[in-house]
């Protein structure tokens, strides 16, 4: 009857969104009584996810899947939730799980809420709160299916170290391939990815060329963010397309959300909405995103964007 959680790796590596799925599963098995169960694809760095409340790690070692394959990754959490008779799996609300969770519904005949912020107000009628049209309300979501899957937001319930101790058993699903794939095609350098990130550095089209892009890349670095872009600098090619971010590029939860040269336009909003933070950086007064900001400031980027990489490089210095 435990909870169980899938842990996201990438080459080998749990994410760190591992850690806050763990602790939100600690949460709802805290509520319901009952331990944590994690299940971890191609990855022996598991220790860690004992302080983040899992009591046991079913580890699975399979090579058909070295690259994200939905109704792969499907089948083997479904057998591990059968195995435990979970009633509640939980995962990360990322751009994979749009493929997974909704096959690991239909194969456990459960109900699934993604984009769930907080941990459970109610465990019967099981109930989340989520984040519904494109981030511009909260809606209170009731599961009344027997088993549930629970989409967790990425920087909406935080990490919460506990102490403990799990232990690891190696876990053999058995994988049909029926030729459903989809594979991740982000990675491509060494750089904080979007998804992952604390803090991204966004810019628009108000940066006037991709040969302005260095002090972006320059501001990203100072802060360990990610970058990003508006649609429009993806399309004219300044910047590849995994960096488009908004409701037709990858969505954006970050702690702190930089927005440089860009106007705030609806369809960009509706996809960095969810970032707790959010600064703006803009030459127009009545550029929207202002309204959407929690800080702004308004003058020329060529300008507010050096003296802001010099000013934070002098107060790193000082630490
Ligand atoms: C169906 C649909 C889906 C879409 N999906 C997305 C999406 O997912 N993501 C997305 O981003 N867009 C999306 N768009 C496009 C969106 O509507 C806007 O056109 C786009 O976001 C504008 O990009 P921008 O803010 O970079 O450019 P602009 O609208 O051109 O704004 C540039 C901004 O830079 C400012 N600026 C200019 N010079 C400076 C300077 N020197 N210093 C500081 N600021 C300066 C200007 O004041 C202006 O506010 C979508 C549109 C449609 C119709």
């Amino acid at each position: 009857m435990s909870v169980l959680v899938y842990t996201e790796s990438e080459q080998g590596k749990l994410k760190k969104v591992a850690f806050e799925v763990a602790s939100y599963a600690k949460a709802v098995a805290d509520q319901l009584e009952t331990t944590v169960t994690a299940i971890t694809i191609n990855t022996d760095d598991t220790s860690a996810l004992e302080n983040y409340g899992v009591d046991k790690v079913l580890s699975v070692s399979n090579s058909e899947l070295n690259t994200f394959n939905a109704k792969g990754y499907a089948e083997a959490i479904q057998q591990a939730a059968e195995k435990e008779s979970s009633k509640v799996v939980v995962l990360s609300s990322s751009a994979n799980s749009k493929y997974l969770a909704p096959l690991l519904a239909v194969f456990l005949n459960a109900g699934y809420a993604s984009n769930v912020i907080a941990a459970p107000s109610n465990t019967a009628p099981f109930t989340v709160k989520r984040n519904a049209f494109t981030n511009k309300a909260f809606e209170d979501m009731a599961i009344s299916t027997d088993v549930k899957i629970v989409g967790v937001s990425s920087n909406a319930f935080g990490l919460v170290e506990t102490s403990g101790s799990a232990t690891t058993e190696a876990f053999s699903p058995s994988i049909t391939d029926l030729g459903i794939k989809v594979e991740s095609v982000d990675k491509a350098s060494d750089k904080v990815s979007i998804a992952d990130a604390d803090i991204v550095v966004s810019g628009g089209r108000g940066l006037k060329g991709p040969e302005n892009w260095g002090m972006i890349e320059e501001l990203a670095d100072v802060l360990g963010a990610a970058t990003a872009c508006s649609k429009p600098v993806s399309d004219l090619g300044w910047r590849p397309h995994g960096e488009h971010v908004g409701q037709t590029g990858k969505p954006v939860a970050s702690n702190l959300y930089i927005a440089i040269g860009i106007s705030g336009a609806i369809q960009h909003l509706a996809g960095v909405n969810a970032s707790k933070v959010k600064v703006v950086i803009n030459s127009d007064p009545e550029a929207p995103f202002f309204k959407a900001a929690d800080y702004g400031v308004v003058g020329d980027a060529f300008q507010v964007v050096p003296e802001l990489i010099e000013k934070l490089k002098a107060f790193k210095a000082q630490q």
